[in-house]
């Protein structure tokens, strides 16, 4: 009888209470808004309003844009989303998006994103990291970032731009469709390979090297298994403290923290000095004096190491891993991005390619930090492709301390997810007219000051605005200047016009290749 009741419980009436159990914890979350006196768009049963987030049908970014220009249609500053059964805070009102993010940063200094330092060493990254230790860590990382450290890392981005010449020269010769997001990509990996780590990948000779091969692997995990994670960790973050899943394999693990420890023991052994990030983040471990123009010792001066901050190899990998995952995708795709913009705005790509030749000219022909800041018109249509083609389609805070919202009867709660729609401001008419027109000219003088500075925000804004951006644009321009210094870009006619958006990237992605031919001249 006993045996009979058990297997009865298991059979039927576990998984019928379970399910009763997740319908009203459903029916539980979808109210929160209405309780809270927050508009909200009716939520579909289990889905919330991700329903095509989920069935992938459309992107997180074109989601939020749907909802951004709801809630400016109904004259509202914000709004409550439910993506599952999880309610998050949508801003859509530039004013209040500035006090999140800059002036009342205090209030929502985090990521909302996990950490299992223990058992998974590359969780505990910069962009993860919270409260005290996140600011910690950023204000000595950023560090490795002053304009003087940019200068001297841009040497070495520039020679390592010199491996598309070969690459694309061999296309063009064969007037062959260029897959540029690829090539561009492999290049992306290399920069990182050579700026972040010191190694020479050389991925476009040997395409199987082993650092593309597992900084890949987490990137292309990402689209399923990171999506599915993204998608339990975003309903229910607490499952995620008692769990305390992985999110990065072991091997690949392996492979980071042992190739952080083999560099830096030579480089301490020898007294190396690169111009790299990892010698800044060396040079932090050992509490060697650090200044702000130039890379000195990777050693203490007096011989002793920093054990008050206790930064270990293994937080050295994390650090180095997500200038990786952060650096890798912006770049291949802004550079792609604007290429395709180029190719079909030949007057355009005529007058830019002009400009860096003319600028090249009077500088004897080199790509200088100084020459590349003196390319405008390059500088604009940069702009406006991050403008167009925000990689990250919204920025992401937590609510770290209850905030009253100015102006309203409305408080944040502590422990609320804060969405920023970037892709609905940029484009936002109200600020960028006729937006799906690529103009580099709005970001004229003149324009710039005619809008607010919030309407722009591609690297987040801020105390956690990305601490790399300007080695991001840095590379992307030094990218661009290579191929048109020498080439002429055209449309493939095998690429789609206009582009999409794939719905299954966490990132702004094309859905199709994008094709071009290069003409040397
Ligand atoms: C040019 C392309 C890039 C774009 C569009 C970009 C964009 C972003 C965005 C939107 C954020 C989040 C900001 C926020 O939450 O407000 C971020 C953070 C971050 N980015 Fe970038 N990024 C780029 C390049 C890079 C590169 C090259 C690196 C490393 C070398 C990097 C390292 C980081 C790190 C470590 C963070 C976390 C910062 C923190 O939480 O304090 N990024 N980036």
């Amino acid at each position: 009888m006993e045996l009979y009741l058990f297997v009865y419980l298991s059979l039927v009436a576990l998984p019928f209470m379970s399910l009763t159990f997740l319908l009203i914890f459903c029916e539980v979350s979808h109210k929160h808004w209405k309780r809270n006196g927050v508009f909200s768009l009716k939520p579909t049963l289990l889905f919330g309003n991700a329903k095509d987030i989920v069935l992938q049908k459309e992107g997180m970014g074109m989601s939020m844009k749907h909802f951004y220009d709801n809630l400016k249609r109904n004259g509202l500053s914000f709004g409550g989303y439910y993506f599952l059964m999880r309610p998050l805070l949508v801003l859509s009102d530039l004013d209040l998006i500035k006090r999140v993010l800059i002036t009342d940063f205090s209030h929502f200094v985090d990521h909302p994103f996990y950490i299992n330092e223990e058992n998974d060493p590359l969780s505990a990254n910069l962009y993860a990291l919270q409260g005290d230790r996140w600011k910690n860590r950023r204000s000595k990382i950023g560090a490795a970032f002053t304009a003087g450290k940019l200068k001297l890392m841009f040497e070495t981005v520039v020679a390592t731009c010199q491996e598309l010449i070969d690459v694309i020269d061999e296309k063009a010769g064969r007037n062959g469709a260029i897959d540029i997001n690829d090539i561009i990509a492999d290049l992306g990996v290399d920069i990182i390979g050579s700026c972040a780590f010191g190694l020479e990948c050389n991925s476009f000779k040997k395409p199987n090297n082993k650092f593309k091969y597992y900084g890949l692997q987490y990137l292309h995990a990402q689209s399923m298994w990171g999506a599915f994670v993204f998608l339990l960790l975003f309903t229910f973050p607490a499952i995620f403290k008692i769990i305390k899943p992985n999110i990065h394999n072991k091997e690949m693990t392996e492979f980071f923290v042992r190739l952080v420890k083999d560099v830096a023991k030579h480089r301490e052994e020898n007294n190396i000095i690169r111009n790299d990030f990892m010698h800044s983040v060396l040079q932090i471990k050992n509490n060697a004096e650090i200044s702000e123009s130039s890379f000195g010792s990777v050693n203490s001066s007096n011989g002793t190491q920093n054990k008050e901050e206790g930064i270990s190899i293994t937080e050295i990998a994390a650090h180095c891993f997500a200038f990786f995952v952060a650096g890798y995708e912006p770049f291949s795709t802004a550079t792609s991005f604007c290429l395709y913009e180029l190719s079909l705005k030949t007057e355009l790509q005529g007058m830019v390619r002009q400009e860096v030749k003319t600028v090249l000219q009077a500088n004897e022909g080199k790509l200088t930090y100084g020459a590349v800041m003196d390319m405008k018109l390059l500088d604009k249509c940069v702009n406006e492709t991050f403008r167009k083609y925000p990689s990250a389609t919204s920025h992401i805070r937590l609510c770290t301390e209850t905030y009253k919202v100015p102006n309203s009867n409305f408080s944040i709660a502590k422990g609320t997810t804060v969405f920023i729609p970037v892709y609905g401001v940029h484009m936002d008419p109200e600020y960028y007219p006729n937006p799906e027109v690529f103009d580099p000219e709005r970001f004229s003088e003149e324009n710039l000051s005619k809008r607010p500075a919030e309407s722009y925000m591609p690297f987040g804004l801020g105390p956690r605005k990305c601490p790399a951006y300007q080695f991001g644009l840095l590379e992307i321009k030094a990218a661009l200047v290579t191929l048109l210094q020498r080439y002429r870009f055209s449309l493939h006619p095998s690429t789609k016009v206009p582009i999409t958006m794939n719905p299954k990237n966490a990132v702004m992605h094309p859905s199709s290749t994008i094709y071009l031919c290069a003409e040397r001249n």
